[in-house]
Protein backbone atom coordinates (compact mmCIF):
# COMPACT_ATOMS: atom_id res chain seq x y z
CA UNK A 1 0.00 0.00 0.00
CA UNK A 2 1.04 3.12 -0.93
CA UNK A 3 2.26 5.36 2.13
CA UNK A 4 1.03 8.63 0.46
CA UNK A 5 -2.57 6.78 1.14
CA UNK A 6 -2.84 5.35 4.10
CA UNK A 7 -3.64 7.20 7.36
CA UNK A 8 -1.68 6.14 10.82
CA UNK A 9 0.69 7.03 13.23
CA UNK A 10 4.53 5.07 13.05
CA UNK A 11 4.26 1.95 14.13
CA UNK A 12 0.66 1.36 14.17
CA UNK A 13 -0.76 -0.78 11.10
CA UNK A 14 -2.12 2.02 8.40
CA UNK A 15 -5.73 2.34 7.76
CA UNK A 16 -6.10 2.66 4.50
CA UNK A 17 -7.85 5.65 2.86
CA UNK A 18 -11.27 5.38 0.70
CA UNK A 19 -10.84 5.29 -2.67
CA UNK A 20 -12.68 3.90 -5.77
CA UNK A 21 -9.98 2.13 -6.76
CA UNK A 22 -9.86 0.00 -3.62
CA UNK A 23 -14.05 -0.28 -3.50
CA UNK A 24 -14.51 -0.63 -7.47
CA UNK A 25 -18.49 -1.60 -6.26
CA UNK A 26 -18.73 2.19 -6.28
CA UNK A 27 -18.35 3.49 -9.75
CA UNK A 28 -18.42 6.96 -10.77
CA UNK A 29 -22.03 7.58 -11.74
CA UNK A 30 -22.35 10.42 -14.48
CA UNK A 31 -23.35 13.44 -13.07
CA UNK A 32 -27.24 13.90 -13.96
CA UNK A 33 -27.29 16.12 -10.42
CA UNK A 34 -25.60 19.63 -9.51
CA UNK A 35 -25.15 20.46 -5.76
CA UNK A 36 -25.30 23.75 -4.09
CA UNK A 37 -24.03 23.82 0.09
CA UNK A 38 -21.67 21.01 0.12
CA UNK A 39 -21.99 20.30 3.76
CA UNK A 40 -22.76 17.46 6.45
CA UNK A 41 -26.50 17.40 5.96
CA UNK A 42 -26.44 16.63 2.14
CA UNK A 43 -24.48 14.10 2.29
CA UNK A 44 -26.36 12.48 5.13
CA UNK A 45 -29.74 13.02 3.40
CA UNK A 46 -29.92 13.82 -0.40
CA UNK A 47 -26.67 11.84 -1.56
CA UNK A 48 -27.90 9.13 0.89
CA UNK A 49 -30.98 8.96 -0.73
CA UNK A 50 -29.64 8.81 -4.23
CA UNK A 51 -27.24 5.92 -3.40
CA UNK A 52 -29.89 3.82 -1.77
CA UNK A 53 -32.10 3.96 -4.75
CA UNK A 54 -29.38 4.04 -7.99
CA UNK A 55 -28.10 0.36 -7.55
CA UNK A 56 -26.99 1.05 -11.90
CA UNK A 57 -25.43 4.18 -10.86
CA UNK A 58 -27.21 6.25 -13.60
CA UNK A 59 -27.23 9.46 -10.80
CA UNK A 60 -23.61 10.88 -10.12
CA UNK A 61 -23.94 14.48 -8.00
CA UNK A 62 -21.33 17.49 -8.52
CA UNK A 63 -21.27 19.30 -5.65
CA UNK A 64 -20.00 22.90 -4.59
CA UNK A 65 -19.23 24.17 -1.46
CA UNK A 66 -20.88 27.59 -0.90
CA UNK A 67 -18.18 29.52 1.33
CA UNK A 68 -15.00 27.85 2.27
CA UNK A 69 -13.42 24.88 -0.54
CA UNK A 70 -11.81 22.48 2.14
CA UNK A 71 -14.92 20.94 2.06
CA UNK A 72 -14.80 19.86 -1.75
CA UNK A 73 -10.78 19.32 -1.61
CA UNK A 74 -11.50 16.74 1.51
CA UNK A 75 -13.55 14.66 -0.39
CA UNK A 76 -11.90 14.77 -3.53
CA UNK A 77 -8.96 13.19 -2.25
CA UNK A 78 -11.04 10.78 -1.45
CA UNK A 79 -13.36 10.31 -4.59
CA UNK A 80 -15.63 11.42 -3.04
CA UNK A 81 -16.33 8.61 -1.43
CA UNK A 82 -17.32 8.83 2.48
CA UNK A 83 -18.91 7.56 5.65
CA UNK A 84 -22.66 8.13 6.96
CA UNK A 85 -22.59 6.98 10.56
CA UNK A 86 -25.88 6.36 11.75
CA UNK A 87 -25.87 6.51 15.58
CA UNK A 88 -28.85 5.54 17.57
CA UNK A 89 -29.02 5.95 21.51
CA UNK A 90 -27.71 2.04 21.81
CA UNK A 91 -24.93 2.43 18.78
CA UNK A 92 -23.26 3.16 15.69
CA UNK A 93 -23.48 1.33 11.88
CA UNK A 94 -21.72 2.80 9.47
CA UNK A 95 -22.38 3.05 5.41
CA UNK A 96 -20.14 3.69 2.72
CA UNK A 97 -21.64 6.36 0.23
CA UNK A 98 -20.37 7.16 -3.33
CA UNK A 99 -22.80 9.10 -5.19
CA UNK A 100 -21.22 12.08 -4.60
CA UNK A 101 -18.75 12.07 -7.90
CA UNK A 102 -17.50 15.60 -8.76
CA UNK A 103 -16.97 17.48 -5.03
CA UNK A 104 -15.73 21.56 -6.24
CA UNK A 105 -15.11 24.95 -4.58
CA UNK A 106 -18.29 27.13 -5.03
CA UNK A 107 -16.08 29.92 -6.82
CA UNK A 108 -15.27 27.33 -9.95
CA UNK A 109 -18.49 29.24 -12.06
CA UNK A 110 -16.99 27.95 -14.87
CA UNK A 111 -17.72 24.07 -13.94
CA UNK A 112 -20.97 25.36 -12.62
CA UNK A 113 -22.12 26.79 -16.06
CA UNK A 114 -20.34 23.48 -18.12
CA UNK A 115 -22.49 21.24 -16.36
CA UNK A 116 -26.23 23.31 -16.20
CA UNK A 117 -25.82 24.18 -20.14
CA UNK A 118 -25.81 19.96 -20.48
CA UNK A 119 -28.87 18.48 -20.87
CA UNK A 120 -28.10 15.10 -19.08
CA UNK A 121 -27.98 17.44 -16.23
CA UNK A 122 -31.89 16.83 -14.44
CA UNK A 123 -31.98 18.76 -11.12
CA UNK A 124 -30.47 21.74 -9.00
CA UNK A 125 -30.47 20.90 -5.09
CA UNK A 126 -29.68 23.56 -2.32
CA UNK A 127 -28.60 23.57 1.21
CA UNK A 128 -27.08 26.81 1.86
CA UNK A 129 -28.67 27.50 5.22
CA UNK A 130 -31.44 30.00 5.76
CA UNK A 131 -29.65 33.10 4.86
CA UNK A 132 -27.46 31.73 2.19
CA UNK A 133 -30.79 33.06 -0.17
CA UNK A 134 -29.85 36.36 1.10
CA UNK A 135 -33.54 37.46 0.64
CA UNK A 136 -35.41 40.23 2.82
CA UNK A 137 -38.34 40.07 5.20
CA UNK A 138 -40.54 39.82 1.77
CA UNK A 139 -38.46 37.00 -0.02
CA UNK A 140 -36.79 39.35 -2.31
CA UNK A 141 -32.99 39.36 -3.01
CA UNK A 142 -31.94 41.59 -0.15
CA UNK A 143 -30.97 45.10 -2.54
CA UNK A 144 -29.01 46.02 1.28
CA UNK A 145 -26.68 42.87 0.67
CA UNK A 146 -23.34 44.39 -1.00
CA UNK A 147 -23.22 40.79 -2.35
CA UNK A 148 -25.83 41.04 -4.16
CA UNK A 149 -25.68 44.71 -6.03
CA UNK A 150 -22.36 43.38 -6.50
CA UNK A 151 -23.84 40.11 -8.49
CA UNK A 152 -26.80 41.75 -9.99
CA UNK A 153 -24.25 44.59 -11.91
CA UNK A 154 -21.85 41.73 -12.94
CA UNK A 155 -24.09 39.70 -14.59
CA UNK A 156 -26.20 42.22 -16.05
CA UNK A 157 -23.18 43.67 -18.00
CA UNK A 158 -22.30 39.74 -18.94
CA UNK A 159 -25.65 38.94 -19.45
CA UNK A 160 -26.19 42.15 -21.96
CA UNK A 161 -22.72 41.59 -23.73
CA UNK A 162 -23.27 38.36 -24.30
CA UNK A 163 -19.49 37.27 -22.77
CA UNK A 164 -18.23 34.21 -22.12
CA UNK A 165 -20.32 33.75 -18.76
CA UNK A 166 -17.63 31.08 -17.71
CA UNK A 167 -15.53 34.25 -16.96
CA UNK A 168 -17.79 36.02 -14.70
CA UNK A 169 -17.48 35.35 -10.93
CA UNK A 170 -21.07 36.07 -8.99
CA UNK A 171 -20.41 35.09 -5.32
CA UNK A 172 -23.73 34.51 -4.11
CA UNK A 173 -25.87 31.65 -4.33
CA UNK A 174 -28.52 32.96 -6.68
CA UNK A 175 -26.22 34.89 -8.67
CA UNK A 176 -24.10 31.55 -9.44
CA UNK A 177 -27.98 29.58 -9.79
CA UNK A 178 -28.92 32.44 -12.17
CA UNK A 179 -25.65 32.03 -14.20
CA UNK A 180 -25.99 28.56 -14.68
CA UNK A 181 -29.20 28.94 -15.98
CA UNK A 182 -28.42 31.59 -18.24
CA UNK A 183 -25.88 29.38 -19.72
CA UNK A 184 -28.95 26.65 -20.36
CA UNK A 185 -31.04 29.08 -21.86
CA UNK A 186 -28.27 29.47 -24.05
CA UNK A 187 -27.30 26.23 -24.69
CA UNK A 188 -30.65 25.17 -25.57
CA UNK A 189 -30.64 22.19 -23.07
CA UNK A 190 -34.31 22.54 -21.95
CA UNK A 191 -36.54 22.39 -18.96
CA UNK A 192 -34.40 21.51 -15.14
CA UNK A 193 -36.03 20.89 -11.05
CA UNK A 194 -34.60 23.34 -8.83
CA UNK A 195 -35.04 21.87 -5.33
CA UNK A 196 -34.34 23.68 -2.23
CA UNK A 197 -33.40 21.23 0.57
CA UNK A 198 -32.93 24.17 3.68
CA UNK A 199 -35.54 24.82 6.22
CA UNK A 200 -37.48 27.47 4.79
CA UNK A 201 -41.07 27.32 3.92
CA UNK A 202 -42.83 27.16 0.81
CA UNK A 203 -39.18 26.78 -0.68
CA UNK A 204 -40.08 26.22 -4.19
CA UNK A 205 -42.34 28.98 -4.88
CA UNK A 206 -40.04 31.44 -2.67
CA UNK A 207 -36.76 30.58 -4.48
CA UNK A 208 -39.08 31.13 -7.78
CA UNK A 209 -40.34 34.34 -6.84
CA UNK A 210 -36.46 35.31 -5.93
CA UNK A 211 -34.67 33.87 -8.65
CA UNK A 212 -37.28 35.65 -10.90
CA UNK A 213 -37.00 39.06 -8.91
CA UNK A 214 -33.34 38.99 -9.73
CA UNK A 215 -33.42 37.72 -13.28
CA UNK A 216 -35.52 40.51 -14.10
CA UNK A 217 -32.98 42.92 -13.16
CA UNK A 218 -30.47 41.05 -14.84
CA UNK A 219 -31.98 40.54 -17.81
CA UNK A 220 -35.71 40.23 -18.20
CA UNK A 221 -35.00 37.77 -21.48
CA UNK A 222 -33.76 34.95 -19.21
CA UNK A 223 -36.84 35.83 -16.58
CA UNK A 224 -39.02 34.79 -18.89
CA UNK A 225 -37.11 31.44 -19.74
CA UNK A 226 -36.99 30.94 -16.46
CA UNK A 227 -40.58 31.29 -15.56
CA UNK A 228 -41.26 29.35 -18.77
CA UNK A 229 -38.69 26.01 -18.56
CA UNK A 230 -37.44 26.14 -14.70
CA UNK A 231 -39.50 24.10 -11.93
CA UNK A 232 -39.06 24.90 -8.59
CA UNK A 233 -39.68 22.03 -5.82
CA UNK A 234 -40.67 22.59 -2.60
CA UNK A 235 -39.41 20.05 -0.15
CA UNK A 236 -39.55 19.32 3.52
CA UNK A 237 -36.32 17.66 4.81
CA UNK A 238 -35.23 15.99 8.32
CA UNK A 239 -32.63 14.51 9.75
CA UNK A 240 -30.59 15.55 12.54
CA UNK A 241 -26.88 15.77 11.54
CA UNK A 242 -24.60 17.90 13.93
CA UNK A 243 -21.72 19.87 12.54
CA UNK A 244 -18.83 16.21 12.31
CA UNK A 245 -16.05 16.22 15.42
CA UNK A 246 -12.39 14.75 14.73
CA UNK A 247 -13.30 11.99 16.62
CA UNK A 248 -16.04 10.92 13.82
CA UNK A 249 -13.25 9.94 11.76
CA UNK A 250 -11.60 7.71 14.37
CA UNK A 251 -15.40 6.03 14.46
CA UNK A 252 -16.01 6.11 10.80
CA UNK A 253 -12.58 4.25 10.66
CA UNK A 254 -13.50 1.41 13.28
CA UNK A 255 -16.83 0.65 11.69
CA UNK A 256 -15.92 0.48 7.82
CA UNK A 257 -11.57 0.01 8.08
CA UNK A 258 -11.04 3.40 6.02
CA UNK A 259 -9.82 6.36 7.13
CA UNK A 260 -12.09 9.06 6.37
CA UNK A 261 -11.78 12.81 6.14
CA UNK A 262 -15.13 13.88 5.65
CA UNK A 263 -17.34 11.49 7.72
CA UNK A 264 -20.63 12.52 8.45
CA UNK A 265 -22.54 11.43 12.03
CA UNK A 266 -26.29 11.40 11.86
CA UNK A 267 -29.54 10.12 13.59
CA UNK A 268 -31.55 6.69 12.21
CA UNK A 269 -34.68 8.63 11.65
CA UNK A 270 -35.34 10.45 8.36
CA UNK A 271 -37.82 12.37 6.33
CA UNK A 272 -38.23 13.74 2.53
CA UNK A 273 -41.68 15.20 1.64
CA UNK A 274 -41.39 16.60 -1.68
CA UNK A 275 -44.10 18.63 -3.63
CA UNK A 276 -43.31 19.60 -7.68
CA UNK A 277 -42.50 18.62 -11.19
CA UNK A 278 -38.95 17.72 -12.46
CA UNK A 279 -39.50 18.14 -15.89
CA UNK A 280 -35.94 16.49 -16.93
CA UNK A 281 -36.20 12.96 -14.63
CA UNK A 282 -35.13 12.44 -11.15
CA UNK A 283 -34.17 9.28 -9.36
CA UNK A 284 -36.69 7.24 -7.60
CA UNK A 285 -36.04 8.28 -4.07
CA UNK A 286 -39.28 7.08 -2.90
CA UNK A 287 -38.26 3.87 -2.79
CA UNK A 288 -36.19 5.07 0.07
CA UNK A 289 -38.77 6.12 1.72
CA UNK A 290 -39.45 9.48 0.33
CA UNK A 291 -42.56 11.10 -0.50
CA UNK A 292 -44.07 13.06 -3.33
CA UNK A 293 -47.53 14.55 -2.59
CA UNK A 294 -49.69 17.70 -3.77
CA UNK A 295 -49.85 19.84 -1.06
CA UNK A 296 -46.22 20.09 1.33
CA UNK A 297 -47.36 22.92 3.42
CA UNK A 298 -48.94 20.30 6.65
CA UNK A 299 -45.60 18.67 6.89
CA UNK A 300 -43.58 21.41 6.69
CA UNK A 301 -45.45 23.66 9.13
CA UNK A 302 -44.95 20.31 11.58
CA UNK A 303 -41.46 20.01 11.04
CA UNK A 304 -39.93 23.79 10.92
CA UNK A 305 -42.46 25.08 13.61
CA UNK A 306 -42.34 21.86 16.24
CA UNK A 307 -39.00 20.46 15.58
CA UNK A 308 -37.22 23.46 14.16
CA UNK A 309 -38.60 26.30 16.60
CA UNK A 310 -37.91 23.88 19.90
CA UNK A 311 -34.50 23.55 18.37
CA UNK A 312 -34.23 27.26 18.53
CA UNK A 313 -36.06 27.59 22.24
CA UNK A 314 -33.42 25.02 23.12
CA UNK A 315 -30.31 26.91 21.34
CA UNK A 316 -31.13 30.11 23.27
CA UNK A 317 -32.57 29.46 26.81
CA UNK A 318 -30.63 26.08 27.13
CA UNK A 319 -26.83 28.17 27.91
CA UNK A 320 -28.65 30.86 29.92
CA UNK A 321 -29.06 27.30 32.20
CA UNK A 322 -25.75 26.23 31.86
CA UNK A 323 -26.09 23.18 29.00
CA UNK A 324 -24.50 23.11 25.87
CA UNK A 325 -25.99 20.38 23.66
CA UNK A 326 -29.89 19.71 22.60
CA UNK A 327 -30.12 16.58 24.44
CA UNK A 328 -28.45 18.26 27.82
CA UNK A 329 -30.95 20.97 27.59
CA UNK A 330 -33.87 19.06 26.34
CA UNK A 331 -33.11 17.01 29.73
CA UNK A 332 -33.53 19.77 32.04
CA UNK A 333 -37.41 19.58 33.54
CA UNK A 334 -37.50 23.77 33.65
CA UNK A 335 -36.05 23.77 29.61
CA UNK A 336 -38.50 20.97 28.02
CA UNK A 337 -41.54 22.67 29.97
CA UNK A 338 -41.01 25.40 27.90
CA UNK A 339 -40.80 23.29 24.85
CA UNK A 340 -44.04 21.40 25.88
CA UNK A 341 -45.91 24.71 26.81
CA UNK A 342 -44.63 26.17 22.76
CA UNK A 343 -45.75 23.15 21.60
CA UNK A 344 -49.04 23.43 22.73
CA UNK A 345 -49.11 26.73 21.33
CA UNK A 346 -48.10 25.80 18.40
CA UNK A 347 -50.09 22.99 17.96
CA UNK A 348 -53.29 24.89 18.06
CA UNK A 349 -52.02 26.42 14.42
CA UNK A 350 -51.45 23.50 12.73
CA UNK A 351 -53.82 21.82 10.69
CA UNK A 352 -55.87 18.38 11.94
CA UNK A 353 -54.70 14.25 11.02
CA UNK A 354 -51.01 15.32 11.09
CA UNK A 355 -50.46 12.47 14.05
CA UNK A 356 -49.12 15.29 16.51
CA UNK A 357 -49.01 13.38 19.64
CA UNK A 358 -47.08 10.65 18.22
CA UNK A 359 -45.11 13.14 16.43
CA UNK A 360 -44.10 15.11 19.32
CA UNK A 361 -43.26 11.85 21.36
CA UNK A 362 -40.91 11.08 18.67
CA UNK A 363 -39.16 14.33 18.79
CA UNK A 364 -38.79 13.90 22.36
CA UNK A 365 -37.63 10.38 21.80
CA UNK A 366 -35.07 12.41 19.28
CA UNK A 367 -33.81 15.62 21.02
CA UNK A 368 -32.80 12.73 24.47
CA UNK A 369 -30.31 10.96 22.19
CA UNK A 370 -27.50 11.80 24.14
CA UNK A 371 -25.05 10.19 21.89
CA UNK A 372 -25.93 12.50 18.79
CA UNK A 373 -24.06 15.72 20.37
CA UNK A 374 -25.62 18.50 18.77
CA UNK A 375 -24.90 21.67 19.87
CA UNK A 376 -26.75 24.41 20.78
CA UNK A 377 -24.08 26.94 19.67
CA UNK A 378 -24.64 25.82 16.04
CA UNK A 379 -28.29 25.75 16.62
CA UNK A 380 -28.06 29.43 17.92
CA UNK A 381 -26.45 30.78 14.46
CA UNK A 382 -28.67 33.19 12.21
CA UNK A 383 -31.52 33.92 14.65
CA UNK A 384 -32.82 36.78 12.51
CA UNK A 385 -33.61 34.10 9.71
CA UNK A 386 -34.58 31.11 11.62
CA UNK A 387 -36.69 32.72 14.06
CA UNK A 388 -38.67 34.56 11.14
CA UNK A 389 -39.23 30.83 9.40
CA UNK A 390 -40.01 28.94 12.53
CA UNK A 391 -42.08 30.97 15.05
CA UNK A 392 -43.49 34.40 13.68
CA UNK A 393 -46.68 32.54 12.56
CA UNK A 394 -47.24 30.90 14.82
CA UNK A 395 -47.23 34.02 17.56
CA UNK A 396 -48.95 36.51 14.68
CA UNK A 397 -51.30 33.69 14.74
CA UNK A 398 -51.82 33.63 19.31
CA UNK A 399 -52.25 37.35 19.37
CA UNK A 400 -54.48 37.78 16.31
CA UNK A 401 -57.15 35.32 18.57
CA UNK A 402 -56.25 37.56 21.67
CA UNK A 403 -53.80 35.31 23.12
CA UNK A 404 -50.47 36.62 24.59
CA UNK A 405 -48.44 33.90 22.71
CA UNK A 406 -45.88 33.02 25.64
CA UNK A 407 -44.68 30.05 23.88
CA UNK A 408 -43.23 31.82 21.01
CA UNK A 409 -42.44 34.86 22.86
CA UNK A 410 -40.45 33.12 25.00
CA UNK A 411 -38.32 31.74 21.76
CA UNK A 412 -37.93 35.20 20.81
CA UNK A 413 -37.04 36.28 24.60
CA UNK A 414 -34.32 34.16 24.79
CA UNK A 415 -32.62 35.30 21.53
CA UNK A 416 -33.09 38.76 22.72
CA UNK A 417 -31.25 37.64 25.91
CA UNK A 418 -28.58 35.97 23.60
CA UNK A 419 -27.86 38.56 21.49
CA UNK A 420 -27.22 41.16 24.55
CA UNK A 421 -24.87 38.37 26.03
CA UNK A 422 -20.94 38.39 25.61
CA UNK A 423 -20.98 35.65 23.46
CA UNK A 424 -23.47 36.67 20.56
CA UNK A 425 -24.52 33.93 18.12
CA UNK A 426 -23.30 34.91 14.39
CA UNK A 427 -25.33 36.17 12.40
CA UNK A 428 -25.64 37.08 8.38
CA UNK A 429 -27.78 40.27 10.00
CA UNK A 430 -24.84 40.82 12.65
CA UNK A 431 -24.98 44.17 11.43
CA UNK A 432 -28.29 45.30 12.09
CA UNK A 433 -28.44 43.12 15.24
CA UNK A 434 -25.80 45.26 16.14
CA UNK A 435 -27.56 48.36 15.19
CA UNK A 436 -30.32 47.62 17.13
CA UNK A 437 -28.15 47.00 20.53
CA UNK A 438 -27.38 50.30 20.43
CA UNK A 439 -30.76 51.61 21.99
CA UNK A 440 -31.79 50.79 25.43
CA UNK A 441 -34.44 49.20 27.42
CA UNK A 442 -37.69 48.99 25.29
CA UNK A 443 -36.70 50.80 22.39
CA UNK A 444 -33.56 48.06 21.85
CA UNK A 445 -36.50 45.29 22.50
CA UNK A 446 -38.58 46.94 19.78
CA UNK A 447 -35.77 47.23 17.18
CA UNK A 448 -34.78 43.85 17.89
CA UNK A 449 -37.93 42.08 17.55
CA UNK A 450 -38.71 44.16 13.99
CA UNK A 451 -35.93 43.12 12.60
CA UNK A 452 -36.95 39.55 12.71
CA UNK A 453 -40.58 40.62 11.59
CA UNK A 454 -42.12 44.43 11.29
CA UNK A 455 -45.46 42.64 11.96
CA UNK A 456 -45.56 41.20 15.11
CA UNK A 457 -45.17 45.06 16.17
CA UNK A 458 -47.40 46.78 13.24
CA UNK A 459 -50.53 44.41 13.67
CA UNK A 460 -50.85 45.14 17.03
CA UNK A 461 -53.30 47.48 18.23
CA UNK A 462 -50.98 49.87 20.25
CA UNK A 463 -48.10 49.17 17.98
CA UNK A 464 -46.78 46.38 20.07
CA UNK A 465 -46.20 48.91 23.57
CA UNK A 466 -47.21 45.46 25.31
CA UNK A 467 -46.00 42.74 23.19
CA UNK A 468 -42.41 44.74 24.19
CA UNK A 469 -43.63 44.95 27.85
CA UNK A 470 -44.01 41.46 27.78
CA UNK A 471 -41.08 40.18 26.03
CA UNK A 472 -39.01 42.18 28.39
CA UNK A 473 -40.21 40.63 31.31
CA UNK A 474 -39.56 36.84 29.93
CA UNK A 475 -35.96 38.72 28.86
CA UNK A 476 -35.57 39.58 32.48
CA UNK A 477 -36.86 35.94 33.74
CA UNK A 478 -34.67 33.80 31.70
CA UNK A 479 -31.51 36.36 32.31
CA UNK A 480 -32.22 36.65 35.87
CA UNK A 481 -34.16 33.31 37.13
CA UNK A 482 -35.94 33.64 40.81
CA UNK A 483 -33.20 30.67 42.32
CA UNK A 484 -35.44 27.83 42.35
CA UNK A 485 -34.62 27.08 45.86
CA UNK A 486 -34.63 30.00 48.13
CA UNK A 487 -31.75 30.87 50.35
CA UNK A 488 -32.22 28.13 53.15
CA UNK A 489 -33.29 29.59 56.47
CA UNK A 490 -31.39 29.39 59.42
CA UNK A 491 -32.86 26.54 62.03
CA UNK A 492 -32.08 28.40 64.34
CA UNK A 493 -31.96 31.80 64.36
CA UNK A 494 -29.46 34.12 65.12
CA UNK A 495 -29.86 34.70 68.63
CA UNK A 496 -30.50 37.90 70.05
CA UNK A 497 -28.48 39.15 72.37
CA UNK A 498 -30.22 39.63 75.88
CA UNK A 499 -28.53 42.77 76.51
CA UNK A 500 -29.30 45.29 73.98
CA UNK A 501 -25.84 46.79 72.86
CA UNK A 502 -25.27 49.61 74.84
CA UNK A 503 -26.00 53.29 73.10
CA UNK A 504 -23.37 55.57 73.69
CA UNK A 505 -23.83 58.83 75.63
CA UNK A 506 -24.07 61.99 73.09
CA UNK A 507 -21.30 63.99 72.92
CA UNK A 508 -21.02 67.80 74.10
CA UNK A 509 -19.87 69.84 71.12
CA UNK A 510 -20.68 72.56 68.23
CA UNK A 511 -23.14 70.51 65.66
CA UNK A 512 -22.85 71.39 61.69
CA UNK A 513 -25.76 74.04 62.00
CA UNK A 514 -24.19 75.32 65.10
CA UNK A 515 -20.64 75.89 63.68
CA UNK A 516 -22.21 79.16 61.89
CA UNK A 517 -23.21 80.45 65.49
CA UNK A 518 -20.08 80.08 66.92
CA UNK A 519 -18.04 81.41 64.40
N1 LIG B 1 -27.77 19.68 9.71
C1 LIG B 1 -29.04 19.36 9.85
O1 LIG B 1 -29.41 18.68 10.82
C2 LIG B 1 -30.06 19.80 8.84
C3 LIG B 1 -31.29 19.14 8.79
C4 LIG B 1 -32.27 19.62 7.92
C5 LIG B 1 -32.00 20.67 7.08
N2 LIG B 1 -30.78 21.25 7.11
C6 LIG B 1 -30.57 22.38 6.20
O2 LIG B 1 -29.30 22.27 5.59
C7 LIG B 1 -28.55 23.44 5.81
C8 LIG B 1 -27.08 23.12 5.84
O3 LIG B 1 -26.82 22.29 6.94
P1 LIG B 1 -25.43 21.57 7.07
O4 LIG B 1 -25.49 20.77 8.31
O5 LIG B 1 -25.06 20.91 5.82
O6 LIG B 1 -24.47 22.81 7.29
P2 LIG B 1 -22.93 22.92 6.88
O7 LIG B 1 -22.42 24.11 7.60
O8 LIG B 1 -22.25 21.62 7.06
O9 LIG B 1 -22.97 23.23 5.31
C9 LIG B 1 -23.59 24.35 4.80
C10 LIG B 1 -23.16 24.54 3.36
O10 LIG B 1 -23.73 25.76 2.92
C11 LIG B 1 -22.70 26.66 2.60
N3 LIG B 1 -23.07 28.00 3.08
C12 LIG B 1 -23.19 28.41 4.36
N4 LIG B 1 -23.54 29.70 4.39
C13 LIG B 1 -23.63 30.11 3.11
C14 LIG B 1 -23.91 31.34 2.49
N5 LIG B 1 -24.20 32.42 3.21
N6 LIG B 1 -23.89 31.40 1.14
C15 LIG B 1 -23.60 30.31 0.41
N7 LIG B 1 -23.32 29.12 0.93
C16 LIG B 1 -23.33 29.02 2.28
C17 LIG B 1 -21.44 26.17 3.29
O11 LIG B 1 -20.30 26.60 2.62
C18 LIG B 1 -21.66 24.67 3.17
O12 LIG B 1 -21.31 24.24 1.89
C19 LIG B 1 -29.11 24.01 7.10
O13 LIG B 1 -28.87 25.38 7.23
C20 LIG B 1 -30.57 23.68 6.97
O14 LIG B 1 -31.24 24.69 6.24
C21 LIG B 1 -29.81 20.85 7.97
O1 LIG C 1 -29.45 23.39 10.32
P1 LIG C 1 -29.93 24.73 10.76
O2 LIG C 1 -28.80 25.58 11.22
O3 LIG C 1 -30.86 25.36 9.81
O4 LIG C 1 -30.83 24.50 12.03
C1 LIG C 1 -30.38 23.75 13.12
C2 LIG C 1 -31.34 22.64 13.46
O5 LIG C 1 -32.54 23.17 13.98
C3 LIG C 1 -31.64 21.80 12.24
O6 LIG C 1 -30.50 21.54 11.52
C4 LIG C 1 -32.27 20.48 12.60
O7 LIG C 1 -31.34 19.65 13.21
C5 LIG C 1 -32.78 19.80 11.37
O8 LIG C 1 -33.66 20.64 10.68
C6 LIG C 1 -33.41 18.47 11.67
O9 LIG C 1 -33.90 17.93 10.51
Amino acid sequence: MNADNAAGAPGEEAVPHLSRARLPEFPSAPVRIVHLGLGAFHRAHQAWYTQLVDPDHEWGIAAFTGRSPQAAADLDAQDCLYTVVERSADGDSATIVGSIVEARDGGDVARLHDLLAAETTAIVTLTVTESGYRLDAEGTPDASDPAVEHDVALLSEAFAERADLRDARPTTTLGRLLLGLEARRRAGAGPIAIVPCDNIADGGPLVRRAMLALADRVHPETARWIADEVSFVSSSVDRITPRPTVADGATAATLTGFADAAPVVTEPFTDWVLSGDFPAGRPAWESAGARFVDVLEPYEQRKLRLLNGAHSLLAYAGPLRGHATVAEAVGDEQCRAWVEEYWDETERHLPEGLGLTAYRTALLERFDNARIEHRLQQIALEGVTKLRVRIVATLLAERAAGRPGTGSLRVIAAWVAAVQGDDRPGDASGAAVAEALRFQGRERTAALVRLIDPRLLDSEPDDGSALVTELGRLVDELAFPVPEHPLPVPEHPLPVPEHPLPVPEPVEGPTPDDSSRSA
